[in-house]
């Protein structure tokens, strides 16, 4: 095997440029060689090409052999990048399952490296939290970096998709976590060698090292903010890493300033808040017990008593089983203040539109105190399967009927008249940036176009449910004044039956807008961004 030396500094750019050269013609298989190729050669390290490729005579062992020198942490973190960009997974938390026997994430590092590590503990799977959700959302600046300490653009592009995460990882550490460098290079380095091949570990090495003189010289390349809107945006986009579009729609309706100040929101390790399930009889007091028992720091919330915030700790409220026992939930205040809008009586029917995986349903189910109902209706059926779960987790399916069909069918069929119909609408989410870390990659302009056009058939919908003199809530996690405020301009415009009721009284003033709707914002509240508007159905 290729031995490659973990680290050493290099003393000038065109030595690095030029060890970097021979790494990157070394890390590639026998007889390619980038520099000496012609284009018509198959490259090795094209992104359709499986990083790790067994054959029939090379099969995956049943239990594949331990490797005690790679650090776990980095292969959990490198895999699961790898099936996110993929499609197969979301850089959210992880779950409780992930030990070294083949279960659960690390069942995915066995069959994608083909070898085992040690099982992750506490820390390991803190760290793989933060390390996946903190390089998805960094992917565009990180990218930049990388590309930039690449010999020629080519290299960057055809690399390989297990690379690029390992990559990733690393610059991650060094750059925005201040790991200690030495220790980075030779892990991501090892990483490398095992989970692919020496020279790939060598090339690992070269690129890092390229970084960290970089990052000592701090000379680390950034793009300038200037020239006209596109480039600005283009720069920006960089530098706070989110796509371009999202950039240009900011700085035109918000300013640069509090585009940058959004950006940074996103970009921050994203705040929890817990909501107490008093249907299961807890109260706050126990959950507060609960969190100082577990050392978890906590703040009450301001605008509703049933929540709590946390900024660290999420991991541990998930693997104490708080969530699972049903004692609270993860819910935004933004989201309970949606609710809030709703206002839940006991004795009313309510009608939850578009209710999975339950949020909503459940904080106003809880708010009825054993009397009415609501009826819970949604058109996926693995997420309306999730809130019939949590209901009788709860113990609040009495007060909750789940109904698995598409909204715009059920009003055919029905001439149910509810006291209060809520439309939690499908939405661009833009509001919920910070918590859904790879959400700005899969999100397009083009989508926008189309949700609206959803979102007006469902309020035209949701609208015939509506009693007379009931109300009608609409609302979004998005912060996008055409999801939001043109949606609900038109509908009246569509609907003169029914009139704004402006939600003085119902959330706390900072949240009203001029025009009465609810509004929360990241940069002026300090929680997901969300919307909601209520609406009255006139008598006659
Ligand atoms: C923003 S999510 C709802 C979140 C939920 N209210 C909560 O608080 O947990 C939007 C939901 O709308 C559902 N949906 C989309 N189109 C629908 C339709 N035509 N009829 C019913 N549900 C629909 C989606 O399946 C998705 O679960």
């Amino acid at each position: 095997m290729e031995g490659a030396r973990p680290f050493s500094v290099v003393s000038s750019t065109s030595t690095s440029r030029s060890n970097l050269r021979l790494a990157y013609n070394k890390s590639l298989p026998q007889s390619f060689s980038l520099l000496t190729s012609n284009s018509n050669v198959p490259s090795p390290l094209k992104s359709s090409k499986k990083p790790h490729k067994r054959t029939e005579r090379n099969p995956i062992p049943r239990t594949p052999k331990l490797n005690s020198e790679v650090s776990p942490h980095r292969a959990a973190s490198a895999v699961r990048l790898l099936r996110i960009e993929q499609g197969g997974a979301f850089a959210d938390l992880l779950n409780e399952k992930c030990g070294g026997n083949g279960e659960g994430e690390m069942g995915y590092v066995q069959r994608t490296l083909g070898f085992r590590t040690r099982a992750l503990d506490d820390r390991d799977i803190r760290l793989v939290t933060d390390i996946v959700g903190g390089t998805v959302r960094w992917r565009r600046y990180l990218d930049h970096l990388i590309m930039s300490v690449c010999i020629e653009e080519r290299m960057f592009r055809d690399m390989e998709p297990l690379l690029l995460q390992i990559l990733r990882v690393g610059f991650y550490e060094i750059i925005k976590l201040n790991m200690p460098s030495y220790a980075v290079v030779d892990e991501n380095v090892k990483l490398a060698k095992a989970a692919l091949r020496p020279g790939a570990g060598n090339l690992v090495n070269a690129i890092m090292r390229k970084l960290l003189l970089l990052k000592e010289t701090e000379s680390l390349p950034l793009p300038a903010v200037e020239g006209d809107d596109r480039a600005r945006a283009r720069a920006l986009a960089i530098i706070h890493s989110h796509p371009v579009w999202m950039v240009r729609r900011w700085i035109r309706f918000l300013g640069q300033e509090e585009a940058i100040r959004l950006m940074n929101w996103n970009n921050r390790d994203p705040c929890f808040s817990l909501r107490v399930n008093s249907g299961n009889g807890f109260t706050i007091a126990d959950l507060v017990k609960k969190l100082q028992d577990l050392k978890v720091p906590y703040e009450r919330s301001t605008v509703l008593h049933e929540f709590l915030r946390i900024q660290t700790g999420m991991q541990t409220v998930i693997q104490a089983g708080l969530l699972k026992e049903g004692m609270c939930s993860v819910q935004d205040e933004s989201a309970g203040l949606v609710v809030s809008v709703v206002d839940p009586q006991p004795g009313e029917t309510i009608i939850d539109c578009c209710a999975a995986p339950g949020g909503k349903t459940l904080f106003m189910a809880s708010r009825l105190k054993g009397q009415g109902m609501v009826r819970a209706i949604d058109i996926n059926k693995g997420r309306l399967r999730i809130l019939k779960e949590t209901a009788r987790s709860h113990k609040l399916d009495s007060v909750i009927a789940a109904v698995h069909t598409d909204i715009r069918l059920y009003v055919d069929k029905k001439t149910t008249e509810a006291d209060k119909v809520l439309l939690d609408a499908p939405c661009s989410g833009l509001g919920v940036l910070s918590k859904r870390a790879d959400l700005r990659w899969n999100r397009h302009l083009e989508d926008l176009e189309r949700l609206k056009n959803l979102q007006d058939e469902l309020l035209d919908a949701a609208s015939l449910l509506v009693k007379p003199g009931g109300v009608l809530v609409y609302s979004t996690c998005s912060i996008d004044h055409e999801e939001n405020e043109e949606r609900i301009a038109a509908f009246l415009h569509r609907h003169p039956e029914f009139v704004l009721q402006p939600v003085d009284g119902y959330v706390p003033p900072d949240f009203v807008t001029r025009d009465g709707f609810y509004s929360s914002s990241p940069i002026k509240h300090w929680m997901d961004g969300s919307f909601a508007a209520r609406l009255v159905r006139s008598l006659g």
